[in-house]
């Protein structure tokens, strides 16, 4: 058998280091001696010329202890919120002091998934994150728990880490976990092997990911990871799964290379790309047989094909695109509001302008702002 090549950290320009909160918190404490080996493995890398941007977990857990909460502080969203605050105090210490004694300076960048979405607001967080790294420190991100609510938080780390590379121009991310990479079903049960490498994450490929199974303390799970590959890949960002349990972690993946390497693909412009990993659409569009092939074509979704309207939405918000059988086909940003898209539904464009008494955009999203899933 070839061995597969594992990623060199060492090459990459500019790495997103992601921690799950499993790796830093062992009941209720902070890993120290572990933490202190991995940022020597980061400073190493950056004294070889890797830029670092460090996406640590670790919040909820270290807060949840500090506070006696039961559940790991994630009984209910208030527990977590208030588990996050205060432990995210403490994680910002850890890393200032970890990083700091290899003279390096952290910069704690606190983010909610409205920040990352927000085509404005995410060229803001991109120019933060350059100006810091231009600046000499590394930034250390976390989702901002305790003002993030159910419906507009990540909730995983390793979706935001896959839109930190992208907002950051990394080109590559490693995910740092409690198990070896992707193994073909839940590693626990019998048989179960790892991939060494995934072109394209494919619904197969989803499909090993075990959603009820966390380490426990985490909230993301495989399908969180897989997810965060997937933007990755689009983006034209290479992903690593890889275990960070032991000492070291970095230095460790350099060494045995075990792990999951997931190949980007790089055919994507940027402004597409981050369309791709946009994850909270206002709305859904199902279309009808005829329309789904145009669109798998490339073509630009018409109201000719629409068949239904899902939810409300306005002109240039996010909708998905769902085919006849339910299958998503994809997202873009739609030229109409949800009331003109249910009022032109089917209707072709010289129809259309009777029914909405004005001209209409000749396309319901131009296939310049859409991305097939
Ligand atoms: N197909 C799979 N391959 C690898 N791990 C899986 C798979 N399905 C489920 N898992 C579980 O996902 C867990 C990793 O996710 P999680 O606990 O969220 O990690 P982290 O806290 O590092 O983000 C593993 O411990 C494993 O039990
Ligand atoms: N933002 C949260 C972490 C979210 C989370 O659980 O992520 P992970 O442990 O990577 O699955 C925290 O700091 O506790």
């Amino acid at each position: 058998m070839v061995r597969a090549v594992p990623l060199d950290l060492t090459a990459s320009r500019r790495l997103v280091v992601k921690v799950g909160s499993a790796l830093l918190v062992e009941n209720g404490a902070p890993r120290a001696d572990w933490l202190a080996t991995l940022a020597h493995d980061l400073a190493a890398l950056r004294s070889g010329g890797t830029e670092i941007i460090v996406v640590s977990s670790g919040a909820i857990a270290l807060g949840a202890a500090k506070l006696g909460m039961a559940k790991g502080g994630r009984g209910s969203l208030a527990d977590a919120q208030a588990a996050a605050s205060v432990g995210q105090v403490e994680l910002a210490r850890l890393w200032a002091e970890n990083l700091g004694r290899h003279d390096v300076t952290a910069a704690q960048m606190l983010v909610t998934l409205g920040d990352l979405e927000d085509r404005r607001r995410y060229l803001n967080a991109s120019a933060t994150l350059q100006r810091l790294i231009e600046a000499g420190a590394v930034p250390v991100v976390n989702e901002n728990d305790s003002v993030a609510t159910e419906e507009i938080r990540f909730g995983d780390n390793d979706r935001l880490a896959a839109r930190v590379a992208q907002a950051a121009g990394a080109d590559a991310v490693i995910l740092l976990s409690d198990v070896d990479g992707l193994y073909d079903r839940d590693p626990r049960e019998d048989g179960a092997v790892r991939l060494e490498r995934v072109e394209g994450v494919t619904p197969e490929i989803i499909a090993m990911a075990d959603t009820s199974s966390t380490s426990g303390l985490g909230s993301g799970g495989m399908l969180a990871k897989l997810q965060a590959a997937r933007i990755a890949e689009r983006a034209g960002i290479s992903l690593v799964i890889a275990n960070g349990t032991h000492l070291s972690p970095l230095t460790r993946y350099r060494d045995t290379g075990i792990g999951t390497v997931f190949v980007p693909q790089a055919d994507a412009s940027a402004r597409k790309a981050w369309l791709a990993g946009r994850l909270a659409p206002a709305g859904v569009l199902t279309v009808d047989d005829g329309c789904a092939e145009a669109l798998a074509k490339g073509a630009s979704l018409l109201a000719a094909g629409l068949a239904e309207i899902e939810g409300e939405f306005a002109r240039g918000d996010l909708v998905a695109i769902f085919g006849p059988k339910g299958e998503r086909l994809g997202q873009g940003l739609v030229e109409y509001s949800a009331a003109e898209c249910r009022a032109i539904l089917g209707l072709r464009e010289d129809q259309q302008e009777a029914k909405l008494g004005y001209a209409p955009r000749a396309a319901v999203i131009h296939r310049d702002h859409m991305v097939q899933a």
